[in-house]
Formats: C-alpha cells, structure tokens, sequence
C-alpha cells in the first residue's frame, strides 16, 4: 500500500545548523494497517508525515502508494488519496465558513473537477447523516460558523473532512494533543470507529505512550532520524510503558526525551 525506500531529509545543509531530520527510512505499510509512531523530541515525526503528505520533498529515496512513485505529486495533488489531521484543532477547517461549506469543500476533494462546490438539498442530507455519526449533535448545527466550535468539535469535524472521501492513507499528527483529556478520549475513540468502519491505512503520531500501545496493529519508535523499533501485533499486545520506555534505551542508548510524552 504505501512503501518508502530509504527516505533522507537533511536540513541546512553544510551550515553549522544542519539537522539530520531523516536518515535512509524504509518502512511498509499494508492496506489497512493503523500503525502508532512515537520517539523523542526531534526524531523525524512530523518530517515523516510531511514527506508522505507532499508538504516537502526528500532529499533522497521514494514514497510510493500501490506501487507508483508519489514523489512528484504535490500536496494538492495527493489530497485525493492522503487525508491528514493535525494537531491544532484550527489547521483542518476554515473557521469562517460554515460546517455545511467546510464539508462541502472535503466532499469536492475527491471528486472530478468541475463538479460545483455547493450545498444543494441531497449533499445536505449526506452531510447530516455523516456529522451524526460523530454524535454530539454537530448535524443540527450545519449554518454555524466552525470558529465558533470548540477545539474537540473542530478536530471531530476535522476527523470527519479528512475521511470523508476515503482516503487510501490516514496521517494523524498528535491530533489529540491540544484537547483537554475527555475530549481527546472522544476524537480517539472516534478515530478508532471511523479507522475500523473505513479500513483506513493509518499512521498516527503520539506523545502519549498508553495510546500508542492501546491502538492500532503496529507501533513505530523513532529516534534521531531513523526507525529503532518496530512491533508488529503480537509483540505490541503484550507491551506496557515501562518496557517500551527500557527496549527504547536498550537500543538508542539513551532515555526517551521528549518534552510532551504522556505516561497514560
Ligand atoms: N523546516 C525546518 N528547518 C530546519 N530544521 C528543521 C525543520 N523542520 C524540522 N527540522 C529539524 O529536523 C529534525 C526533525 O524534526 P521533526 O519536527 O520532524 O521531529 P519530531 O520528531 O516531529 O519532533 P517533536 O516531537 O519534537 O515535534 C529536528 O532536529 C528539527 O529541528
């Protein structure tokens, strides 16, 4: 489904601020997989979900989605297939359109062009039946304003947008790291739905290590621009924080930095 070959991203290069963000990844994803990604500060996280996005271009190596090169394709170009949330509940929505015009815009993402943009009675109905799925209540709401929602509506609506069409790959970029904790319980049970009904293709960044354990059929460790640890499904059920948290030393020689990590 999706494959990077030895994907390198060097920041500033030959300047005394140069940042090895990416060091010759390889890493397979099959149809399906809902893969957890977790390492310390300056690991490569975000450079990952970026490359795979088309936010920015490695320096060497390829990203392929069944089989054909993505490298080329810019950001608006992959939209189609990749639907990524992130973790300011602001990124994902235009806050001064309404729901109804948010979902509008994510519904036109995956269709031909020159369809129109609109809401017409039928794409009402489809956006009702979509938002009460979320359950809480944003389908009586479709002509309010999204900046008047609260930040775990707004990521719920967000969640919604990037799914909406089905996108072959989910990116998850710690979005549920700027909610309070029933809210983010919320967007991640509402994640774990959506990603089992859909039979998304999912890789969701993390600071909390109970989550990174708890979901998904795959847990990544980064560290320094590379892949350290990788569990597959039966090595993940039995994992618990504290043995994560040793493997992860045993191999990087150092403890886990990371300024937001989440014990559970
Ligand atoms: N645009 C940029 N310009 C220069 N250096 C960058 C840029 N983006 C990232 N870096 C550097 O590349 C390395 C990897 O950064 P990245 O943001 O991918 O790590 P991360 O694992 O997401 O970190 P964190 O968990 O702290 O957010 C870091 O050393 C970072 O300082």
């Amino acid at each position: 489904m999706l494959k990077l070959d030895n994907v390198s991203k060097l920041f500033n290069p030959g300047s005394p601020d140069e940042k090895i963000a990416l060091l010759g990844i390889d890493l397979e994803l099959s149809a399906g997989d809902f893969v957890t990604i977790i390492g310390s500060n300056g690991a490569g996280k975000s450079t990952l979900m970026n490359i795979i996005s088309g936010v920015m271009k490695p320096d060497l190596g390829e990203a392929r989605i069944e089989g054909s090169s993505i490298s080329n394709l810019a950001e608006y170009q992959r939209a189609r297939w990749i639907g990524r949330v992130f973790q300011d509940p602001m990124a994902g929505t235009a806050p001064h359109m309404t729901i109804e015009e948010n979902l509008a815009m994510a519904y036109k993402r995956g269709q031909n062009r020159g369809l129109s943009f609109g809401v017409n009675a039928s794409r009402r109905t489809l956006f009702r039946e979509q938002l009460s799925k979320l359950g809480i209540g944003l389908e009586n709401r479709l002509r309010a304003k999204v900046g008047l929602l609260s930040g775990g509506e707004r990521q719920a609506l967000s969640l919604l947008m990037a799914t909406f069409t089905q996108p072959q790959i989910l990116l998850l970029d710690e979005h549920t790291a700027a909610l309070d904790p029933s809210r983010a319980e919320l967007i991640t049970k509402l994640t774990e739905s959506i990603v089992r009904e859909m039979k998304l293709t999912t890789l969701m960044v993390t600071h909390n290590m109970d989550q990174a354990i708890r979901l998904g059929n795959r847990l990544i460790m980064m560290d320094k621009g590379s892949i350290i640890l990788d569990f597959d499904e039966s090595r993940k059920k039995d994992l618990t924080v504290e043995r994560l948290l040793g493997e992860f030393e045993a191999i990087s020689g150092h403890k886990l930095a990371d300024d937001r990590m989440m014990l559970g």
